[in-house]
């Protein structure tokens, strides 16, 4: 790096000095923390966003301000890969330590070594390319500013502000510009719309009427774009309910992280709304959950339909359409978390599916996936989304070309053709995995009550547990053990034994400062008890 760049850097620098005591992260998705802490994090995270594109010869790449299913005074960064998907692992390490480099000359040391080490072609003709995007919180905007900053740093870099976006909305832009395609938010609405149609189409002898769609916005962005698109979708009656406007909080009683992890009705919603099919998106609509009200309800409780049936749902249309083709035998996988229900694994194993196992985090889930013809992946708590191998996909497509329109066979991979498009391969994504649930159920002419039983669901709890220290527990790469704390494995051992079906597992939050306790067993009061004998343990061993 010559002076001029060193120099560029140290002003800019100067502007965001780091706070007393920050300890960051990447974590899980990104970091995350209390916004008002964040500027200089999203700042250096506008620094290597820039040197990333740089590398990888001028691509676009993302920065997302969001921290999803946080409270609403927290914020955080996401970073998309030219891909779409999630910044690559190998640079996690960086991001680390220029998030957490105190002073600026320690800064710019690190910087200067990276780009050696990397070979990062800065102050050649063509620059970086960073496009913005955040979500609905208010600390949102000035730290879209500090990222700003963070790129036009790295000389000749250019961001570009691509306002409120959902973060699903941000990936598929920057996959699509990379891919040489038309990559506007309109561009988003429009392959929604089409597919989406194109699919309703495709249903053999639709006479079905349409049953309303209740939405739970998280009063946050998902709520806001939902209610864009509505106009614009054929054959789906949508209401949507908490969309930020009438004094609603971000996450707060509401969303799929919410109800997911409660199991209660969200704000907004009540017996009122018994037997409708409901639905649930997070802060940043990439998790999608359904649920509705049952009619013995006397209370809050809501049935769940979680990630792992969307999954379900998912891989049986997708099996229909695959069986319907003649010829190649094609590779169709699922990928789960150890929070996948184990009823919800058994099923899909009973389908005679590939059920892989992959670590909590969707970065870990989609790179499995990929390994397949056609790789399904979700988290329990409604992240994923469908992969088609380029290979397959362009054998599909010929297909398409060479079948007689209107044979059984040419209508399914229509249908395989359709979905590939209609489904945010990017990344998961709450909009297009809500049409694709919706077309499905169309299809198969089920009601949400038939849906949801597929298979019951194991009884399962789940429980935050706030301790000193979170990073003391170490766990096994399948994050089902605990290395650490010595000895706190052989007491959660003896724990579960004393139940039927019990399972349970404990790994620290990369998201939040908490450890996470997860069980399940036979029964509700069963399952109530071991998480909280855990959860003990947790204290005991950690407090
Ligand atoms: C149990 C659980 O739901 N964990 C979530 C949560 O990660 P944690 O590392 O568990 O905090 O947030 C991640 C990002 O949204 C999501 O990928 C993951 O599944
Ligand atoms: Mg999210």
């Amino acid at each position: 790096m010559d002076k001029t760049q060193i120099a560029s850097l140290l002003k800019s620098c100067d502007l965001f000095p780091i706070p007393q005591g920050l300890k960051l992260s990447y974590g899980t998705a990104g970091f995350r923390g209390d916004a008002k802490l964040l500027d200089s994090t999203v700042y250096r995270v506008g620094i290597l966003s820039a040197l990333r594109s740089l590398k990888l010869g001028s691509a676009t790449i993302g920065l997302m301000i969001t921290a999803s299913h946080n409270q609403i005074s927290d914020n955080g960064i996401k970073v998309s890969d030219p891909s779409g998907g999630m910044l690559s692992q190998e640079w996690e390490p960086f991001a680390d330590q220029i998030a957490n480099a105190y002073s600026p000359g320690e800064l710019v040391s690190l910087i200067t070594q990276f780009v050696e080490k990397e070979e990062i072609p800065i102050g050649d003709k063509n620059g970086a390319v960073v496009w913005l995007g955040r979500d609905t919180r208010p600390s949102g905007e000035s730290l879209l500013r500090a990222a700003e900053i963070g790129v036009s740093s790295v000389l000749g870099s250019v961001a570009i502000d691509m306002g409120i976006l959902t973060t699903p909305q941000l990936h598929w832009m920057v996959r699509a510009k990379n891919k040489g395609l038309k990559a506007t938010e309109n561009d988003y609405f429009e392959n929604l719309c089409t597919t989406f149609s194109c699919l309703i189409d495709l249903i053999p002898n639709n006479k079905l009427e349409v049953s309303k769609l209740l939405v739970d916005g998280a009063n946050g962005v998902g709520g806001e774009k939902i209610e864009m698109l509505k106009g614009s979708l054929k054959n789906l009656d949508l209401e949507i309910r908490n969309i930020g406007r009438d004094g609603g909080v971000l996450n707060e009683g509401v969303g799929a992280d919410f109800v997911q992890k409660e199991k209660v009705v969200p704000l907004g919603f009540g017996l009122n709304d018994v037997g409708m099919r409901c639905a649930s998106f997070d802060g940043d609509a990439d998790r999608l959950v359904y649920f509705y009200v049952p009619s013995n309800s006397d209370s809050e409780k809501v049935e769940l339909l979680d990630g792992d049936k969307i999954l379900s749902l998912f891989a049986l249309f997708i099996k229909e359409q695959l069986n319907a083709l003649e010829g190649k035998h094609s590779r169709l996988g699922v990928v789960q978390t150890a929070y996948a229900n184990g009823a919800s694994t058994d099923y899909l194993k009973q389908l005679g599916l590939d059920v892989a196992f992959a670590k909590t985090g969707v970065k870990h889930l989609h790179e499995k996936a990929a390994e397949y013809d056609i790789g399904i992946y979700f988290e329990a708590n409604g992240h994923g989304t469908i992969l088609f191998s380029e290979s397959f996909l362009s054998l599909l497509v010929a297909k398409q070309k060479d079948l007689t329109q209107g044979s059984e066979e040419h209508k399914a991979v229509s249908r395989l053709v359709a979905v590939s498009n209609l489904i945010n391969q990017a990344v998961g994504d709450a909009l297009s995995g809500l049409l694709l649930v919706e077309v499905i159920l169309q299809h198969m002419g089920w009601s949400i009550q038939k849906w949801n039983e597929l298979y019951k669901d194991l009884p399962s709890r789940q429980i935050k547990v706030e301790v000193p220290d979170r990073t003391a527990v170490v766990t096994t790469s399948s994050e089902t053990e605990a290395l650490k704390p010595l000895g706190i494995q052989d007491a959660i051992n003896a724990e579960i034994k004393k139940y039927l079906r019990g399972r349970a597992f404990i790994r620290p939050s990369g998201t939040e400062d908490v450890v996470r306790v997860y069980a399940e067993a036979s029964t509700q009061e069963a399952v109530d008890s071991l998480a909280k004998s855990v959860a003990q343990l947790v204290k005991e061993f950690l407090g």
